[in-house]
């Protein structure tokens, strides 16, 4: 029996700029927003996850809503302690000692992380009582989720698409051998959504109203099979001043994620120009690998493969992928010491 089959709690956690994921035993056992509402004078947490994030934008000056976590590091050390306490001791649910005891813990972070913001992230854990804390780039956690074996000697192209960053990532032999950490997501195309309507419709709408925008006609491609049906969004009238309500077409919304994608290929063109041409041949073989929450806007994985001329594969249940492979790496870590974010290994 090894030293790690004796640390027997394991927690996983993808900590996104939009969504924490916990798995334990597993299983994912959280799946919220990552926000929290605090009382600006007390300090005390007013809500966490879904009710705060329903809370956006619709409160009183005294309490504030804060994403702790822009492009995937954490921006606000003590929100993103709280919320993240919040949701270990949620876990006691599962089992009521899980706070007093000590568990072994994984967290992905994106591949542009410093040593600082990686040991914020270390430091926040040991307080939660984590005893054992192993960190992993968010694109080999992906990779691993959605089923690649990455430990094979072959090249392997995953491109994951968060809220706060777009991981781009070529790995062969369990190691991330280039890529790229750009800070265009799916806050990105929110703003973008925002600022179109504004412009174009004199209508000032808040980031909820961009997001429900984006999920329910936003599109990477201008002919799409199965077009969603116009919708109607509503904000304040610039002009005016009073509520409005104006209808959007999906063509609209592509037009303006249009340069906002047009930077991610650019990328994603960049990165496969570094690469060796061993692992280029690989690649030509096996197409692109792509997941996290941005994947899902319509017609982005036709767009990419048009663009690099290559198979794009949509991983199921692109929100899920990243914490379902570090929660795979946590279970096996003999066999997966070598893909863990050490200095050493720390490439991209
Ligand atoms: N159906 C959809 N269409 C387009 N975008 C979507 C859809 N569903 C979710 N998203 C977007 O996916 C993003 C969240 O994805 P994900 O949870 O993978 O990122 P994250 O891990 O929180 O962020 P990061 O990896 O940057 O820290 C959000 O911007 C969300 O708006």
């Amino acid at each position: 029996m090894s030293f790690f089959d004796f640390l027997n709690e394991k927690i996983a956690i993808d900590l996104g700029t939009s969504n924490t994921l916990i798995t334990y035993k597993g299983k994912i056992v959280i799946d919220n927003p990552s926000i929290i509402s605090i009382h600006q004078i007390t300090g005390k947490i007013i809500a966490v996850g879904t009710e705060a994030g329903m809370m956006r934008g619709k409160i009183n000056k005294n309490i504030k809503t804060i994403s702790p976590f822009k492009n995937g590091v954490i921006s606000n050390f003590d929100a993103g302690e709280k919320m993240l306490t919040t949701y270990i001791k949620r876990l006691s649910t599962f089992n009521s000692s899980i706070f007093s005891s000590s568990y072994n813990m994984i967290i992905s972070i994106p591949c542009g992380s410093t040593e600082v913001e990686m040991r914020a992230v270390k430091e926040s854990a040991k307080r939660l009582n984590a005893k054992k804390i192993f960190l992993i780039h968010e694109p080999i956690a992906a990779a691993i989720g959605g089923g690649i074996d990455i430990l094979k000697p072959k090249g392997n192209m995953v491109i994951d698409i968060g809220g706060g960053t777009t991981e781009i990532a070529v790995i062969s032999l369990g190691r991330i051998i280039s890529g790229q950490s750009v800070k265009i997501a799916g806050n990105v195309f929110n703003e973008d959504i925002i600022y179109y309507v504004r412009e174009s419709h004199n209508l000032h709408i808040g980031e909820s109203m961009a997001e429900k925008i984006k999920i329910k006609i936003g599109a990477a491609v201008d002919k799409l099979e199965f077009p969603p049906d116009n919708m109607y969004a509503e904000g304040r009238d610039l002009l005016t001043g009073k509520p409005k309500q104006i209808q959007l077409s999906y063509t609209e919304i592509e037009k303006c994620l249009d340069k906002s994608i047009t930077q991610i290929e650019n990328a994603i063109m960049e990165t496969l120009s570094e690469i060796p041409p061993e692992i280029s041949a690989d690649i030509y073989n096996s197409g692109i690998f792509l997941t996290g929450g941005g994947s899902l806007l319509r017609g982005l994985d036709e767009r990419l493969s048009k663009s690099t001329e290559l198979p794009v594969h949509l991983g199921d249940q692109p929100l899920k992928t990243v914490v379902k492979g570090s929660e795979i790496v946590l279970k096996n870590l003999n066999l997966y010491t070598t893909v863990l974010v050490q200095k050493e290994n720390n490439f991209c």
